[in-house]
């Protein structure tokens, strides 16, 4: 017997139904976002494909139309290793940082503000004219100062590597203001002028507390923070600032930089950070609109929790 009370509005077998709850659904999500700062970090490995890189320049366009302030911070890691291998000068990390001798830094910045940035924006801009691209150089965005790092209890130098010390947001907010949307790459000179290379997810974590941001989303290539790395099987869902602090000496690589920025962005008063796989198409719309089952979220008061990654065997 046919249920006479179903109500046709929620008829899954429609697909325009399933498209309507499917909008509906983002209510939530619009109305806390709305007029919001959301500051997204894009990095160098989920930005390697063209058609992700299309998808992610529509999902900021999107965001922009939906009423939220989208603030990209870009990074390109795999493209100034690429640069530097084309002109023959070799480049390390150490604890998820390049070490950055005088000639790699020229390279660097090249790359950064000449190539990914110029890309990103030319990008975003074919759906209007959104996208103004700035450096950490202009209008005093940051100062950095040259910072080491430790790995296995040794402190290491990287040359010129800087941490942002201080942000002057006001070029950022008045690109907002104008309705843009900033595109910042992550380069920046010290008190003294001398420019350093910044880690895009540090960078982004700076701006977003300056901005005093809802949330920072840092894009990447894998699912999120894997709880027992290079172990895929468990993605950890959700942790707390206190124990992402504990076990963030323990993790590996480029997960150092960015698992500490988004607990440098909630200690300083995100009220959340996200990692999310870069690799897949429209993660920036996909993680803002979902409940739950995206990426890693750094949030406070939350205990920890896992779940079987998507590719465990
Ligand atoms: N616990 C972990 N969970 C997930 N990835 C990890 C972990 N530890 C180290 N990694 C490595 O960190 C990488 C992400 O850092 P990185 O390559 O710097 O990112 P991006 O270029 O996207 O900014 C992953 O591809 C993975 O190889
Ligand atoms: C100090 C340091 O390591 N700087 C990074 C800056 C770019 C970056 O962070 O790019 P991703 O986000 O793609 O990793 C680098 O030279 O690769």
């Amino acid at each position: 017997m046919t249920d006479s009370t179903s109500d046709s509005t929620t008829d899954a077998s429609k697909p325009d139904q399933a498209k309507a709850r499917t909008l509906a659904a983002a209510l939530p999500w619009l109305k806390r976002y709305h007029h919001k700062i959301v500051v997204v970090k894009y990095g160098g490995n989920a930005m390697t494909d063209d058609t992700l890189k299309r998808a992610f320049a529509e999902d900021i366009a999107f965001l922009r139309f939906a009423g939220f302030k989208p603030v990209v911070v870009h990074g390109g890691g795999p493209q100034i290793s690429s640069m530097l291998d084309r002109l023959g000068i070799t480049s390390e990390f150490k604890g998820g940082l390049r070490v950055t001798t005088p000639e790699a830094m020229d390279v660097v910045r090249m790359v950064l503000v000449g190539q990914v940035q110029r890309e990103l924006v030319g990008l975003i801009n074919e759906h209007g004219p959104l996208a103004v691209g700035l450096s950490g150089e202009d209008a005093g965005l940051f100062t950095a100062e040259q910072t080491g790092t430790v790995v296995d209890g040794e402190e290491v130098d990287l040359g010129l590597v800087g941490e942002v010390t201080r942000v002057r947001p006001e070029a950022v907010l008045d690109i907002i203001e104008a309705g843009r949307v900033p595109v910042v790459s992550s380069v920046a000179p010290d008190v003294d002028g001398q420019v350093h290379n910044v880690n895009a997810d540090l960078a982004a974590a700076s701006l977003a507390v300056a901005l005093g941001a809802e949330k920072l989303l840092v894009l990447t290539d894998v699912e999120g923070l894997y709880l027992d790395w290079p172990d895929p099987e468990e993605v950890i869902g959700e942790i707390n600032p206190e124990e992402l602090e504990r076990i963030l000496p323990t993790l590996a690589s480029g997960m150092i930089p960015k698992m500490g920025a988004c607990l440098q962005a909630v200690q300083g008063g995100v009220p959340r950070a996200t990692v999310v796989d870069g690799r897949e198409p429209h993660a920036v719309i996909l993680e803002l609109f979902t409940q739950e089952g995206v990426g890693t979220q750094v949030l406070p008061g939350v205990e920890t929790k896992t779940r079987k990654a998507r590719d465990a065997s």
